[in-house]
């Protein structure tokens, strides 16, 4: 059955919410069929009272754990790795437990530590330790593996920068060709995605962009600017740049079958439940959202330092939504934005 209209009252209900509990601005974007809403309130740049707008640029977080996973599953297409294989067969130091598949790295289910979990115990002092700071991943991973791990390789579900991180590292290594270039090549140029980057270890936002501010786990203490950072602590699990425009694109041509062979897309898309009402999944770098009306929608949501984001798109793609909210360091903020999800997708407006 066709989906109800998008509501844009309920979009702007849920940014006043955002905004009321701490966000300076939110952005929300929907292309629905030849449709597209451009939705947006409060400030991009609080020290020059920008006004936010639905193209501004913006830091992706763990979205980019879905354009990571894009190139990986092209790879398994070419026949260049084979995703039940121990990811030690293509790394160049192994990970302590022969047993972690491929497979395991891409639906979070390793075990591996996820090392942010001490970076940024202390939310602003672990930013600012790192925020110009250059890793390898080799670094990074050093920092998980010197922890026990979660579970046996297979045996849960325990989400994990680290998955994406040793993934960034193993495709560099199998092919000798940087991220950045695979990126570019295999998704950035081929949709024409404008206003999407991958510029680690530079630290600027081009173009038109949000401001990111992080709030301090004193929160009577005022906001950080945190836009500019390598994020390096991130890379393949969190530096990519982008907008709404391009991230509804990105995935709407993903589902549509335009990145990846049916093959390897039906294995992305094949979803596990993760919280106890099946409301939330986790496919192959992906996530699954069942919303109120009964649709399913995926994509992937993000935090990184000053940025919240939601990308989600139907099945067939014909719909797609972004939102972003230039705060973090706020759960309610986090929260009350994904009741876009609702208003795009259901036209409802989240009690
Ligand atoms: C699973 C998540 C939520 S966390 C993971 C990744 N982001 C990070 O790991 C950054 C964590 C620290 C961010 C920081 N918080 C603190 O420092 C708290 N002490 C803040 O709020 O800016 C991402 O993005 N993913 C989200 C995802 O996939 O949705």
């Amino acid at each position: 059955s066709p989906l109800p209209n998008p509501s844009v009252t309920a979009v702007l209900n849920v940014q006043k919410q955002a905004m009321a509990n701490g966000a300076p601005g939110a952005l929300t974007r929907i292309d629905s069929g030849t449709s597209s809403y451009r939705i947006s309130r409060g400030q991009a740049d609080t020290a020059a009272h920008a006004a936010m707008d639905a193209d501004r640029r913006f830091r992706v977080g763990s979205v980019s754990k879905s354009f990571t996973t894009v190139v990986l599953m092209q790879l398994a297409a070419e026949g260049r790795l084979d995703l039940d294989a121990s990811a030690n067969t293509y790394l160049p130091k192994p990970l302590p437990d022969d047993r972690i598949t491929v497979r395991h790295l891409l639906s979070h289910r390793s075990g591996l530590w996820d090392y942010t979990n001490d970076m940024f115990y202390y939310t602003v002092p672990g930013f600012e330790s790192v925020r110009n700071k250059v890793f390898t991943y080799q670094e990074l991973i050093d920092l998980s593996t010197a922890h026990k791990v979660n579970n046996e390789p297979g045996a849960a579900h325990s989400y994990s920068n680290t998955n994406f991180v040793v993934l960034g590292r193993l495709i560099e290594h199998l092919t000798g060709v940087p991220m950045a270039t695979h990126y570019q090549q295999r998704v950035f140029e081929p949709l024409k995605l404008r206003n999407t980057s991958y510029v680690h270890p530079g630290t600027a936002i081009s173009g038109s962009h949000a401001r990111g501010y992080l709030r301090q786990d004193d929160t009577t203490l005022p906001l950080v600017d945190s836009t500019e950072q390598t994020v390096s602590w991130g890379q393949s699990a969190g530096a990519v740049i982008s907008n709404a425009a391009d991230l509804n694109r990105f995935f709407s041509s993903l589902v549509s079958g335009k990145l990846v062979p049916q093959a390897q897309l039906q294995q992305m898309m094949s979803m596990v439940p993760v919280n106890s009402d099946g409301t939330q999944s986790y496919g192959l770098g992906l996530r699954g959202r069942k919303l109120s009306c009964g649709v399913t929608v995926y994509g992937h949501t993000g935090t990184v330092q000053g940025y919240y984001t939601y990308a989600f798109t139907t099945a067939d793609g014909k719909r797609s939504m972004t939102s972003m909210a230039n705060t973090s360091n706020n759960g309610t903020v986090n929260t009350v934005l994904g009741g876009t999800l609702e208003a795009a997708f259901c036209g409802t407006t989240v009690a």
